[in-house]
């Protein structure tokens, strides 16, 4: 039976597609079990994932491998360039540059997992998801807080997830101009995170290049997008705490801040508290303590609380640093933080499986014709939701 559903599964998602599939259930299950799949660079048509996985990757030619074993040492030993042509490699779609990508994230997983059983089973590094709507002040905030990150010693990667960049060529983060002095810092790094134009193209390429970027020695990952659409989400569920930031303005400009993404923020930010903005920002801030008691509680031990700081003084920035080291270790001690990680793995496979099936099931010749119009009849109200469901999938299984 469940060979069966995957012969099935192999067929609905195209061989790049199963890549990342592959990539994903590789982590759940963990490449100790297959000792096999941690591929050497000199791999022979190494069957680089396990039986059940059943993904051939050709062999590495001499320069593939050496391309590979620049990066690879070079990412460990912490430059810069090598991380950045790393991201460049798994953020590629082209068949085999995803090949060999997935090669080196095995590589990087299994050196991870050494890692990490040396440090007592604790996360490399501390992944911190920031979002606000436009305006609100987060590179001006990332800029003042990397730098006193940096100056206490950590080194700091930013990932700039920009939900606009694929769909309008646009730009609501715009470059990483934002933040001159902290990119000319040699202890931050930080790059664009392109989404592929989907929330599984997010979800794929930002967590792999958090897991680079915590390869190359970067302690403190923070992945910043901006708070209109679904990318927020998608960010929430790849890090170990999510703050939102929210300028000191009136009800009108947040209003496009949704209720779902205020209930998974671990801690408010009211920004730009100073000058004339400090009378406006307590005010923003006590309406949002009343509002988070209403809302759902995301943690058993952690109660979500509301801050002002301003990147312009710099107040309230070390005590936000404060709450944030609070926040991870009640979290690591409670387990909730592992059990956090483990999870999202979990999201992130039912997510990349998701929407290449679905996208799968709308190109398929036996529908893709057929939804124009079952479309329209269900708008007319000539057709249930249901019924129209129940044609399409109909369709989709006998011609499979
Ligand atoms: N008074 C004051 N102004 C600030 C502060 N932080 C940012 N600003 C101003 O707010 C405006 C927007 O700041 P950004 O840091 O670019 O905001 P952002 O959220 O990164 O904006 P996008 O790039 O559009 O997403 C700029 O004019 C900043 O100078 C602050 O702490 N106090």
């Amino acid at each position: 039976m469940a060979r069966l559903a995957f012969c099935q599964l192999r067929t609905l998602i195209s061989s790049s597609q199963r890549n990342a599939w592959l990539l994903a259930s590789s982590q759940r299950l963990g490449t100790e079990k297959y000792p096999s799949q941690i591929p050497s660079f000199g791999c022979r048509r190494t069957l680089c994932i396990s039986a059940v996985q059943q993904q051939e990757v050709e062999p590495l030619t001499g320069k593939e491998q050496r391309l590979l074993s620049n990066i690879y040492g070079g990412l460990l030993n912490g430059q810069r360039a090598c991380l950045a042509e790393a991201i460049t490699l798994v953020e590629s779609a082209h068949p085999r540059k995803r090949q060999i990508a997935l090669i080196l994230l095995q590589k990087v997983l299994s050196h991870h997992r050494e890692q990490e059983q040396l440090n007592n089973g604790k996360p490399l590094a501390f992944r911190v998801g920031l979002s606000g709507p436009p305006g609100a002040g987060k590179s001006t905030f990332i800029e003042y807080f990397g730098k006193m990150l940096t100056e206490q010693g950590h080194k700091v990667a930013v990932l700039a997830v920009d939900p606009s960049s694929s769909t309008s060529g646009g730009s609501l983060l715009g470059d990483k101009t934002r933040m001159t002095e902290l990119s000319r810092d040699m202890n931050a790094y930080i790059r664009p995170s392109p989404t592929r134009g989907t929330l599984g193209g997010v979800t794929r390429t930002t967590n792999e290049a958090i897991l680079l970027c915590e390869s190359g020695g970067y302690n403190i990952v923070l992945v910043e997008t901006v708070g209109v659409g679904q990318s927020e989400y998608a960010v929430a569920d790849m890090v170990d705490m999510f703050v939102l930031l929210l300028p000191p303005a009136g009800g009108d400009e947040l209003q496009g801040i949704k209720r779902g993404i205020i209930e998974m923020a671990d801690l408010v930010t009211i920004t730009k508290a100073d000058g004339d903005l400090l009378i406006p920002a307590r005010k923003i801030q006590a309406e949002y303590v009343s509002a988070l008691k209403l809302l759902r509680k995301r943690s058993k031990t952690w109660r979500p609380q509301v801050i002002r700081i301003s990147a312009k003084t710099g107040e309230g920035i070390p005590e936000l640093w404060k709450k944030m080291a609070e926040f991870q270790n009640t979290m690591l001690a409670s387990g909730e933080l592992l059990a956090r990680r483990r999870s999202q793995q979990k999201v992130w496979m039912w997510n990349l499986i998701q929407e290449n099936v679905l996208l799968h099931f709308r190109n398929h010749p036996a529908v893709k014709d057929q939804i124009p119009l079952l479309e329209q009849q269900v708008l007319a109200g000539v057709l249930s939701p249901g019924h129209a469901a129940d044609v399409l999938l109909k369709a989709f299984s006998e011609s499979s």
